[in-house]
């Protein structure tokens, strides 16, 4: 069984409840029609009778649970609990309100901050930073974890590198240029994602445009900075750095480049320096490898909500629902 299967079946032994907010994208509805069907999750759609009943014109969603911001008896209980945990940032009751009516990702936030759902997807029609900035507010890193950061499940086919072509790509969705500390905590949540949802060791390459001392700038010693911090903290991941790609996931290169290290080679976890290198890897393996991305997903935050590209499909979101399921179940 292939890595999105094996999840699928994880999710339907202990079904949890995902809220699908962007009701006004029809491949929602698409992916809805097939996490019903399969019995992956129990799904809550946010928003009108009527907007969902257009929308979804021609699909079974009928299993869905709608939620109406405007009159579900709940939203009062949700602008109160907003305001209580954003006053120090100045939230006011009426713009609490506004922004709880107009923005369903701030409500399905809302939902699972007071666990009336165990997670969220988003990002189908909305931008990275508009989907994770609610669940960043709201609610924040989970006890003992410096940073929430965003990685993609990466499934290559007919690839004999990292655990059968499965790999996690980290960060690749929201740290813009972590700092050496910030690097090795994505490694560590990354590591432990790893092994949350392929259930194998990671395997922990810190990627740069060096191997090993092989080029000299400012940027490779951040890397190696991060893999010292990483290491030190963490003993008992494997991890390893800075190493190049193909020193991390060839073995025969890394035996060249790298001899001695034991990540070399056999790497399942890439922690790429940062953003434009995580982002522009992860989409160059899904459009030219056309391997399978799930995410971003999120990692190091209190409860699962989790991205999508806005290039995705319905089977997209339905891994990701799938995956943050099996991230609920954990919880
Ligand atoms: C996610 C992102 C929007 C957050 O930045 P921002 O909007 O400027 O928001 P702020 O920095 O004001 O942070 C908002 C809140 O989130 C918190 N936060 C931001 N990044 C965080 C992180 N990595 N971990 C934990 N908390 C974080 C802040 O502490 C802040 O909390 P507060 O409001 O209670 O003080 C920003 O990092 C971003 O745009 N990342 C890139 C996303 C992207 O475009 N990716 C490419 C496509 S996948
Ligand atoms: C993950 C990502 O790159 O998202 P988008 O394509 O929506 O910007």
């Amino acid at each position: 069984m292939g890595f999105i299967d094996t999840i699928k079946e994880r999710a339907k032994v202990d079904k949890q409840t995902i809220v699908l907010p962007e009701t006004e994208d029809r491949r929602t509805y698409e992916a809805v029609a097939t996490i019903l069907k399969e019995g992956i999750a129990n799904v809550v759609l946010v928003g009108s009778k009527d907007a969902v009943e257009e929308g979804s014109k021609g699909l079974d969603i009928s299993g869905a649970v709608i939620v109406d911001p405007t009159t579900s008896e709940k939203t009062s209980t949700y602008i109160d609990k907003l305001v209580e945990l954003r006053q120090s940032k100045g939230m006011t009751q009426e713009q609490a309100r506004e922004i709880l009516l107009s923005n369903y990702l701030y409500y399905g936030v809302m939902m699972v901050k007071l666990g009336d759902a165990d997670g969220m997807v988003s990002g189908a029609c909305h931008s990275t930073a508009d989907t994770l900035r609610p669940c960043l507010q709201i609610l924040k890193t989970k006890p003992g974890t410096k940073l929430v950061s965003a990685f993609f499940l990466m499934v290559v086919p007919d690839c004999e590198f990292g655990a059968n072509g499965t790999f996690i790509f980290g960060d690749a969705g929201l740290e813009q240029n972590p700092d050496p500390e910030k690097l090795a905590a994505i490694a560590a949540s990354s590591a432990e994602s790893f092994k949350l949802l392929v259930q194998e060791e990671p395997i922990v390459a810190m990627l740069s445009h060096s191997t090993k001392g092989s080029a000299k700038h400012a940027d490779v010693d951040k890397v190696v900075e991060a893999t010292k911090i990483a290491k030190e903290l963490y003993p008992n991941i494997e991890i390893d750095g800075e190493l190049q790609l193909d020193a991390a996931i060839v073995p025969s290169v890394g035996q060249s480049k790298a001899p001695g290290s034991k990540v070399a080679g056999r790497a399942n976890v890439l922690v790429f320096p940062d953003l434009d290198a995580g982002n522009i890897g992860y989409k160059l393996v899904q459009r030219l490898a056309k391997a399978e991305a799930y995410g971003p997903v999120t990692q190091g935050i209190a409860k699962p909500v989790n991205d999508l590209s806005r290039g995705c499909n319905a089977d997209d979101i339905v891994g990701v629902v799938a995956i943050t399921a099996v991230q609920a179940q954990a919880n």
